[in-house]
């Protein structure tokens, strides 16, 4: 369920390699200017200076509108940008390590693949959880359990965690996806690939906003 500490509705997975070749900063913007209220950089393939300075930059728009920045994977970007987060999944340092060496208020996300992680620590001190994925996609294919909606149903009966929406989320499926028991939806491709980045995060906060 939302809390103060997430209370966040649409959230943004971002990469430069992501974005068609347009300005990944632009795009950003864009879409917080349409109501995403969240953004991840997600660089797979980037060095760790690489990453550094995209984050950097980023963190330089997010903040004129006061949207909070969140790392993929690497704690060591995480910390020298001050991101207000980290997520993580099952291959990555794990959310007990990162609560050791990070101290809170920082916003730890973790990806749930098996019904069984519900039950773990590094899921009790999780802050929000990735339903990872709802839909399989093409922007991630090493996945193993495609949840569907009976899938965030199920895990809304077992956890008052944030659920985090993620996995080939758009406007035609967000509302029933909200409506069956996440709390925000995340996408990379329907903003990112998408002709108006503003309007389609407008369009998609429209279909948060009517579900709930
Ligand atoms: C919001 C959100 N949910 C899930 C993921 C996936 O994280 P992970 O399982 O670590 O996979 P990679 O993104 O690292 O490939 C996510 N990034 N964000
Ligand atoms: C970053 C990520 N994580 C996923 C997971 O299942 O954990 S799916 C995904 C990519 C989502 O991209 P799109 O919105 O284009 O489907
Ligand atoms: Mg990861």
């Amino acid at each position: 369920m939302i809390t103060n500490a997430f209370p966040y509705r649409l959230y943004l997975v971002i990469s430069e390699e992501s974005c068609l070749g347009r300005n990944f900063l632009e795009v950003a913007e864009q879409a917080v200017q349409g109501g995403v209220d969240i953004v991840q950089l997600r660089e797979k393939a980037l060095s760790d200076i690489e990453f550094l300075d995209r984050a950097l930059r980023l963190k330089e728009v997010l903040v004129k509108h006061n949207v909070p920045l969140i790392i993929n994977d690497n704690l060591n970007v995480a910390r020298r940008v001050e991101a207000f987060g980290i997520h993580v999944g099952n291959n990555d340092l794990s959310p007990i390590e990162i609560k050791s060496q990070w101290s809170s208020p920082h916003c730890l996300g973790y990806s749930i693949e098996y019904i069984e992680q519900l039950n773990t620590e590094k899921t009790k001190i999780s802050d929000y959880l990735g339903i990872s994925p709802v839909f399989s996609t093409e922007t991630k294919t090493d996945t193993v359990t495609e949840w569907k909606l009976n899938g965030v149903s199920k895990i809304r009966t077992l956890t008052d965690k944030p659920l985090v929406a993620i996995g080939n989320m758009n406007k035609q499926n967000a509302a029933e996806v909200i409506r069956a028991g996440a709390d925000c939806i995340a996408v990379v491709s329907a903003i990112c690939k998408a002709e108006n980045p503003v309007l389609a995060a407008e369009i998609l906060r429209n279909e948060i906003e009517r579900a709930l």
